[in-house]
């Protein structure tokens, strides 16, 4: 598959493995397993050494459960991981508001990070984390999984290739239906801490805000927060978004669209009628659409439909690159470890997000937060 994408480059050949890329993690997180644990098994080049974790229990049956030898307990835990010589990179599936603290002594204990998203709680904070990870030569990414799967690299292919014209506007959603969130989130899950810089659109709002950027090609572009309408959620209604209907301006008059919801009302009398997740980006041209559905977990099932006005339209799935570099069955999680090793190793990645585009992620979901009149998510840099 060519690409007209400028993120999306030629892979260089692999180069012999002499011993692999040592993983530590911060937290025993629940996100950890899909994250990075099961895409290491298939990747030759990565072995997790250690994880810490402020419980000695939790994390010794993390440990356990996941084949990593080493944990770290207790306060120190964290500290600790850092400290040891024998750790290459470290993954932080910390909560939102503590990415930007851990990254920063994890650069500065000389180890390359791989954040998950979103990757600091302000620009300024990423700014900082990326200026330090150049000043010592090492990697940071943002771990927006998704943008590294190739059925994204194909919708961006096609929106950029001209098929269809100039974009006019584009929409994409984030939505868990509430009878699932009952399921899935706790009480006091850390997506509804606000010290800890929770909320929805920055748990659930980042993915389609970063799908519409890439799918259009805008990585860097500041994009114009038009309206940004909050519902609250029931927890810290004054605080933390449930839902976050936003539009944007974007370049040549065309606009856009996100909407993140952590719990959609059911519908019907009594909301007795249970909702769908909203998964879709849609992007309307000057000659047709195109919609992919499922964007955010891709390699469970995907399709990416382009309907032209004239013409015949085509459903395409894209699971694999066509050159077979990849390997079957790849997560989102796989694509984007494969190349984090890639750039850690100084071969050219598949696709890699920039700094500048994290950075441009985080000044617009600022900018957004403030036009909702929800109050600004506070750093804990410096606490
Ligand atoms: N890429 C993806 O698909 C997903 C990404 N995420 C992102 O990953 C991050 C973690 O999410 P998730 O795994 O769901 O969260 P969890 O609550 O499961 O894990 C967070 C970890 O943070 C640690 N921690 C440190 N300080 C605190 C604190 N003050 N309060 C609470 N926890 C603390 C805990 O580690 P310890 O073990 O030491 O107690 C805990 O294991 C978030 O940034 C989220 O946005 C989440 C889900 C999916
Ligand atoms: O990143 C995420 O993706 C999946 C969601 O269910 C989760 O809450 C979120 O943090």
């Amino acid at each position: 598959m060519s690409s007209t994408a400028h993120e999306l480059v030629n892979a260089t050949v692999q180069q012999p493995i002499s011993s692999p890329l040592r993983f530590g993690i911060l937290g025993a997180a629940r996100i950890g397993p899909e994250g990075l644990l099961k895409p290491a098994r298939s990747h030759p080049d990565v072995s997790i050494v250690a994880v810490a974790c402020r419980d000695s229990d939790r994390g010794a049956q993390y440990a356990q459960k996941w084949g990593i030898p080493k944990v770290y307990s207790g306060q120190r835990a964290y500290y600790e991981l850092l400290a040891n010589p024998d750790i290459d990179a470290v993954y932080i599936p910390l909560p939102g508001g503590l990415h930007a603290v851990w990254a920063i002594r994890a650069l500065q204990a000389g180890k390359h990070v791989l954040v998950e998203k979103p990757i600091t709680t302000t620009a300024d904070e990423a700014r900082e984390v990326f200026a330090l990870a150049g000043k010592k030569g090492l990697v940071a990414l943002e771990g927006i999984h998704s943008t590294f799967h190739p059925a994204a690299q194909r919708v961006r292919e096609i929106i950029l290739s001209g098929e269809l014209g100039k974009v006019q506007s584009a929409h994409a959603s984030f939505g868990i239906p509430a009878w699932i969130s009952w399921f899935q989130f706790a009480k006091d899950d850390v997506y509804f801490n606000y010290e800890l810089a929770g909320g929805c659109m920055r748990e659930l709002g980042v993915y389609p805000l970063a799908a519409i950027r890439h799918a259009l090609g805008l990585d860097t572009q500041i994009l114009e927060v038009t309206s940004a309408t909050p519902s609250p959620h029931p927890i810290d209604p004054a605080r933390i978004d449930r839902a976050m209907h936003t539009t944007y301006s974007l370049p040549d008059s065309a606009m856009a669209e996100t909407v993140c919801d952590f719990a959609i009302p059911g519908k019907g009398p009594f909301g007795l009628i249970p909702s769908l997740p909203q998964l879709n980006v849609t992007v309307h041209l000057e000659s047709g659409e195109v919609e992919f559905c499922n964007y955010a977990v891709p390699h469970r099932y995907h399709s990416i439909k382009v309907k032209p006005k004239r013409g015949t339209a085509r459903t395409e799935k894209v699971y694999r690159y066509a050159d077979g570099r990849d390997g079957e069955g790849w997560t989102t999680y796989r694509y984007q470890l494969q190349a984090f090793v890639d750039k850690v190793r100084g071969r050219t990645p598949w696709v890699w997000i920039q700094p500048a585009t994290s950075i441009t992620e985080m000044e617009i979901v600022e900018k957004l937060y403030e036009k909702s009149g929800l109050p600004p998510r506070p750093s804990q840099k410096g606490m």
